[in-house]
């Protein structure tokens, strides 16, 4: 591993978390972004960058403001004239999310417009981080200009992390999906995938029928599957860690790419495997007790040093 920050490439978009109603709450999320919040608050010193298109409205404006005032930035990506960013609101059954979306025209679609611009922003980055949602949002020619810029970073030395983060509304056909993610695994070198969304993808019948196929694709594999245990897939080896109990959750908004952020700051500081997935678990566990994605840096700090 070589090169100092660490970057995350995908979509950010306007969230409405919280009461339905004239009581909504707007914030900033997306998967990509909330692993990229995590790892940024866990991992020192290193300059954070999210890859990404905006518009130049309003909103993408405070978008930006809000990255910066966080010690994010956004590198190369391209700000694109008369573009915005898009928007989802949570909704809750219980502290089970999902989502309803409004970004089919959002700036991001064009992250991989610029091929030179998307490849500079990944220079001498130690972590480069994408998902399935990042490679749904793309038509098949960026989604080819975005493979190859990740590979390209991979061949100067940069760890690449995945997160398969199947959303089937997002894809025209589940076979485009499977390809695309398939593709994506072959650039990978740690694979973080939630169960649910394998088996809803792949079929798998149980956790560990995943973990043995992306073992198989993947040096490192951690699998989530809420509050059943992780499943670590790395050396022909199969390792159950137990999850945190969480009494009353709130809202499991960003739970997995919490997660994942913590993980990769934990492997990034030089834990092993296991140590890393008991961080990720409890940092994990201290988001599903807020509501929307991002939990503040001190509480997602004292989590993952406990
Ligand atoms: N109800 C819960 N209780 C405790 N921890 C949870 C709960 N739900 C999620 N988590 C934590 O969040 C991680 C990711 O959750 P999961 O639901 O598998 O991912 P995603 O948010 O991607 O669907 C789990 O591995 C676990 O650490
Ligand atoms: O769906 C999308 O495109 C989003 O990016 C919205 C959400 O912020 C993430 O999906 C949350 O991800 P989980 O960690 O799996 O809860």
């Amino acid at each position: 591993m070589t090169g100092k920050g660490v970057a995350s490439i995908g979509e950010c978009m306007l969230e409405l978390s919280g009461q339905a109603g004239p009581n909504w709450h707007m914030g900033f999320a997306g998967d990509t972004f909330n692993t990229l919040w995590a790892l940024h608050a866990l991992s020192g010193n290193r300059p954070a960058t999210y890859v990404s298109a905006f518009g130049d409205d309003p909103f993408s404006r405070d978008q930006i403001a809000f990255f910066a005032q966080n010690g994010i930035g956004i590198g190369a990506s391209p700000i694109i004239a008369g573009a915005r960013p898009g928007l989802y609101a949570i909704t809750l059954t219980g502290a089970e999310r999902s989502f309803t979306y409004w970004r089919g025209d959002a700036a991001a679609r064009q992250l991989a417009s610029n091929a030179a611009a998307l490849a500079k922003s990944l220079e001498n980055q130690a972590l480069v981080y994408f998902s399935g949602i990042t490679l749904a949002i793309l038509d098949d020619a960026s989604r080819k200009t975005l493979l190859a810029a990740v590979a390209k970073a991979r061949a100067a030395g940069s760890l690449v992390a995945f997160d398969p983060n199947y959303r089937p509304r997002l894809w025209r056909r589940r076979e485009e999906a499977q390809t695309a993610i398939l593709d994506a695994l072959a650039v990978t070198d740690i694979a973080l995938p939630t169960f649910p969304d394998e088996q809803m993808l792949f079929g798998d019948s149980a956790p560990q029928k995943t973990a043995e196929r992306l073992g198989k694709l993947v040096g490192e594999v951690v699998l989530k599957n809420g509050e059943e245990p992780a499943l670590i897939a790395a050396n022909g080896t199969l390792q159950p860690v137990p999850a945190v109990h969480v009494a009353a959750p709130v809202d499991t908004t960003g739970a997995g790419d919490s997660f994942n952020g913590a993980y990769l700051a934990a492997r990034l500081a030089g834990h092993a495997p296991t140590d890393a997935v008991l961080r990720a678990h409890r940092v994990a566990a201290a988001v599903v007790q807020v509501r929307g994605a991002l939990a503040p840096f001190e509480t997602l700090r004292a989590a993952f040093e406990d």
